[in-house]
């Protein structure tokens, strides 16, 4: 068992992780049901993992509700959250009840968000079956739902009370969704750790066939780097957590001009966003250029898209900038941005002129066809 703190005073919690866990999580959650039914959300896709959770609950003496939800990007909305709140307060949870969030970051960001608001504010607790929200969405607290101008733009921070991470549920996903949540592993090579992302390129190819210790050590090491990040600035208001974003300014772009849909996923938006931010980084002078080829080279590699035409879409510069005056980072008109003086060299550059971001976009659009 791997045990990484979250520490955040008194909103601090632990995240355990170990091959098989889901099938104990019962007597890690039995103290938060304080004698009281566990409501779980899930997925539908997940409903055989739901099955060995709800089992190992009753082995412990809980018993649990699920409510079940559409999967897909497409429940981070408004119709969905007044469904969950609505099912969540049919079921009489009370502010000292913790709600089981079992699923991929749509389901994570969706309870965590829900319980947020729920009577003002009630726990939560994030069991994450994906890639994706094992090394980077149960863990931090940004919780939100997507609006009509753009992605994750009503939210709230919110930490849950205690995250379960089983690798082996990783054995049931499909390998585009492995692969979209490994864009966001190599992020933390390509933010401050060069040994990471050398260990990333030696064991990419591992991770996504499912070999148990390169699984570990990702989910072990990328944990540890969030817990990190996200202790030393909880609310993204110094610019240490800003680096988290790698990417994501380009990337939810995007999404967005996907309509926020399977078209494209979050962890490809970001994969293309971390390739378009270092080209764009090499493009002012401030990255060698073998550092972004060297980027994009290895999310080809894996099969993730490294320029906009690879992530399917058409959208010209002046469309995809329009979307990011909608990011959260903007500050008095300004939208400060995620770039690189090389692999592990990230920076937050509040001197960014979008016309410039625009005209690179164009440019890049034009070179990849
Ligand atoms: N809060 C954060 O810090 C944070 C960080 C990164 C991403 N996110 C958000 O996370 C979301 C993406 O999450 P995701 O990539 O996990 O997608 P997801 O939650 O949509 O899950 C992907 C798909 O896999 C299915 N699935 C999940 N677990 C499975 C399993 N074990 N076996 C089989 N199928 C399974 C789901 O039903 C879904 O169809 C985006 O909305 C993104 O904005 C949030
Ligand atoms: O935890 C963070 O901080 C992150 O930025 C992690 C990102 O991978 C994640 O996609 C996050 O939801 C993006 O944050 P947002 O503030 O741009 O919505
Ligand atoms: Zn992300």
């Amino acid at each position: 068992m791997t045990l990484v703190p979250v520490a955040l005073g008194d909103r601090s919690y632990d995240v355990l992780v170990e091959a098989g866990l889901l099938a104990r999580a019962g007597a890690h959650l039995a103290p938060l049901a304080r004698g009281r039914t566990m409501a779980i959300v899930a997925d539908e896709n997940l409903l055989p993992h739901l099955a060995t959770l709800q089992a190992s609950l009753s082995d412990s003496g809980v018993a649990s509700e699920a409510i079940v939800l559409a999967p897909g990007e497409g429940s981070k909305s408004w119709p969905t959250l007044e469904l969950l709140t609505d099912r969540l307060l049919d079921l009489g949870v009370e502010r000292g009840d913790h709600v089981v969030a079992l699923g991929g970051g749509v389901i994570g960001d969706l309870v965590g968000f829900a319980t947020a608001i729920l009577k003002r504010g009630c726990g939560f607790v994030q069991i994450p079956t994906t890639l994706l929200a094992q090394v980077d969405s149960s863990v931090g607290g940004k919780t939100a739902i997507n609006a009509r101008a753009g992605k994750n733009l009503i939210g709230a921070f919110h930490q849950p009370a205690l995250v379960l991470i089983d690798p082996d549920v990783l054995d049931t996903l499909p390998l585009r969704q492995v692969r979209a949540g490994y864009a966001e592993v190599v992020k933390y090579g390509l933010i401050d750790d060069f040994a990471f992302f050398e260990w990333c390129e030696a064991n990419a190819a591992a991770l996504l066939a499912g070999d148990p210790a390169a699984r570990a050590y990702a989910i072990a090491h990328s944990v540890g780097t969030k817990a990190r990040i996200v202790a030393a600035d909880e609310r993204e208001t110094t610019g240490v957590r800003a680096l988290l974003n790698l990417g994501h300014t380009f990337g939810h772009a995007l999404e967005a001009e996907a309509g926020f849909s399977d078209r494209l996923l979050h962890g490809e938006g970001v994969a293309a966003g971390m390739a378009l931010a270092f080209g764009y980084s090499a493009a002012k002078g401030l990255c060698p250029g073998q550092d972004a080829e060297r980027v994009a080279a290895h999310l080809r590699s894996v099969g993730l898209p490294d320029t906009i035409a690879a992530a399917g879409i058409e959208a010209d510069g002046d469309t995809l900038v329009a979307h990011m005056l909608h990011d959260k980072k903007m500050d008095a008109g300004t939208l400060p941005f995620l770039l690189a003086r090389g692999i592990g060299r990230t920076f937050l550059d509040k001197s960014v002129d979008l016309r410039d971001v625009a005209a690179f976009l164009r440019d890049e659009a034009v070179a990849a066809n």
